[in-house]
């Protein structure tokens, strides 16, 4: 997995390097603009030949120090560089490379943009790591209309106001402004996995700076709560070859999932669930529907078993006649008290539960409910369903909360207390998917900048996802976390694979596709 660092612990790095002697913080700033002018080059080449016309944005911190280096070495190209500064610079670095730019500066004005000509590339070197309120309102409209005036914006870090932690723009969406690239450094920033961030960032680019010691001391010496993972295809690829690899045996070696169902007309969901445990690998799944919908889910299924449900006493018995490994418990359920009364018998079994739509209806609605939640279940909400359960962060992280006041308060906070607070594993859904753990772990899978998904969005792809998360599990004795990140994972290649014109049912039959290019077998 990638790491993800936030802004203190992008600076903790810097500082642990540059206080042991191994590097000096001038010799960072000039790798850093040294990188971006490299990025900029790769990604535009018609820019790497002739001159161009530039303006370069500078706040008074070091990443304002950055775009002083970059004015400098795009000067020396033969570049027209206008530079206009918000403030003078004040860290000793940024000071140093703004006295080595000799041609000066104008404020940060719209008088004085619109005054120069326009420019080919803006580069936006005001905040970075270092913003920590939103911008004034003088400097937003002057931030638009520089932004507005150049063919191509690309943003040191982050586009100024853009929060490393929160992906949120500090002050509101007000001050937002969309760069064409934005080019970070050493690791990206968990913001810029959330929320607005690829949005607000465009393209991401990482920059090296030859810190990965630093780094790898860093995150070993931190509790694990304080570190964020990054699913990365490539990088995991042998970790979820493992989990997605049926060993030798018999059918219940590979777990057995049960799924329980909604009434008649409402079966759909549990069916697409089940039917996705079992492509994905587990032995067996059986559906548990009660009498009224017995003939309705006969008439459907084939590998899926099925057996009739009606009350927690049955779920009990069919527990207890052996040989269940996963519960999935939610899709398409319902209501009422006797499915309650389900959610909390499929909770007594103590198995591991994947809890989806209606069940955590239900839990936020029954105190004793969520009383009853174990380290063995899953919680798989979107966000409406997340507001519902813990109304207090979902509040934190809207337009009115202080994700947009600061200290930063991100969606990796929000799961992190939700996890906490339930102490099982909750996976809260989105294009920026975050898992975390009771203990603090965390992890993101993205669906994000050339990663998108967007088909993703259709009815029944939530139930999907919880039957992958099942049949993972139930052959699995990995921890819970990692199942559902491979089964993130997993959702998101599938939609990938199919594309345009997906609807759920679709999902599971393309999972042959997926897994044969994650396995390297051919097709034919
Ligand atoms: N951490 C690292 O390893 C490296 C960092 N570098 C650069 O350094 C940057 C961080 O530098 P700094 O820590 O100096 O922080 P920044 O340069 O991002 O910003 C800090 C300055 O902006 C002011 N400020 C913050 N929010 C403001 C607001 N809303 N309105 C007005 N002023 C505001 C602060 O008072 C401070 O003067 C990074 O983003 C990156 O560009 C690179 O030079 C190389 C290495
Ligand atoms: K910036």
């Amino acid at each position: 997995m990638t790491e993800l660092l936030t802004s203190a612990q992008m600076r903790a790095v810097e500082m642990a390097a540059i206080e042991a002697g191994s590097v000096t913080g001038l010799a960072l700033m000039e790798k850093a603009g040294q990188g971006v002018v490299g990025a900029v080059f790769k990604r535009y080449p018609h820019l790497a030949e002739g001159d161009h016309v530039c303006q370069v944005l500078c706040g008074p911190g070091n990443n304002g120090g950055d775009g002083y280096v970059i004015a400098r070495l795009l000067a020396a190209r033969g570049w027209a560089v206008h530079v206009f500064a918000l403030a003078p610079a004040k860290t000793p670095d940024a000071k140093h490379n703004a006295e080595r730019w000799a041609q000066g500066s104008a404020p940060l004005t719209v008088a004085g943009l619109t005054a120069a000509p326009a420019p080919d590339l803006t580069v936006d070197a005001v905040f970075g790591t270092g913003l920590t309120r939103g911008p004034g309102e003088d400097l937003v409209t002057a931030l638009r209309c520089a932004y507005d005036r150049s063919a191509l914006i690309v943003a040191v870090d982050a586009p100024s106001g853009f929060c490393l932690d929160s992906g949120r723009w500090l002050g509101g969406a007000d001050g937002c402004v969309a760069a064409d690239m934005t080019v970070t450094f050493e690791s990206p920033k968990v913001g810029h996995y959330l929320a607005q961030g690829p949005e607000a960032c465009g393209q991401l680019e990482t920059v090296d700076l030859g810190l990965s010691a630093w780094r790898a001391a860093r995150s070993a010496s931190a509790a694990a709560s304080e570190n964020v993972r990054l699913l990365d295809p490539d990088r995991d690829a042998a970790r979820l070859r493992a989990h997605f690899t049926k060993g030798q045996g018999h059918k219940y070696s590979h777990g057995h999932v049960l799924v329980l169902a909604g009434g008649m007309g409402r079966t759909g969901a549990a069916r697409l669930a089940a039917r996705a445990a079992l492509r994905v690998g587990a032995g067996a799944v059986t559906l548990a529907a009660p009498g009224s919908a017995m003939m309705e889910c006969a008439n459907q299924v084939t590998a899926v078993m099925l057996r009739r449900c009606d009350s927690g006493a049955d779920l009990e018995a069919l527990v207890g006649a052996g040989k269940i490994s996963t519960l999935v418990i939610g899709p398409g359920l319902g209501l009422e008290d006797r499915h309650a009364g389900l959610v909390r018998a499929a909770l007594a079994t103590g198995l591991r539960c994947v809890l989806d739509a209606d069940a955590l209806t239900l839990i936020a609605r029954h105190p004793e409910l969520r009383a009853a939640l174990h380290a063995d279940c899953i919680l798989t909400p979107h966000m409406g369903e997340f507001a519902r359960l813990w109304p207090d962060l979902a509040q934190r992280l809207t337009d009115g909360g202080e994700a947009l006041t600061g200290p930063a308060f991100s969606k990796i906070d929000a799961t992190r207390a939700a996890a906490a607070s339930a102490g099982c594993t909750v996976l809260l859904k989105g294009p920026d998917t975050v898992i975390a753990e009771p203990n603090g772990h965390a992890n993101v899978h993205a669906a994000l900048y050339d990663h998108t998904a967007p088909w993703l969005a259709t009815a029944g792809a939530g139930d999907v996802l919880a039957g992958f998360i099942a049949g993972g599990m139930a052959q699995s004795t990995r921890d819970a976390a990692w199942c559902a990140a491979a089964a993130a994972w997993l959702h998101v290649e599938a939609a990938r694979a199919f594309g345009p014109g997906l609807i759920a049912e679709d999902l599971p039959e393309i999972v042959p596709n997926v897994l044969r290019k994650l396995f390297g077998v051919s097709s034919s």
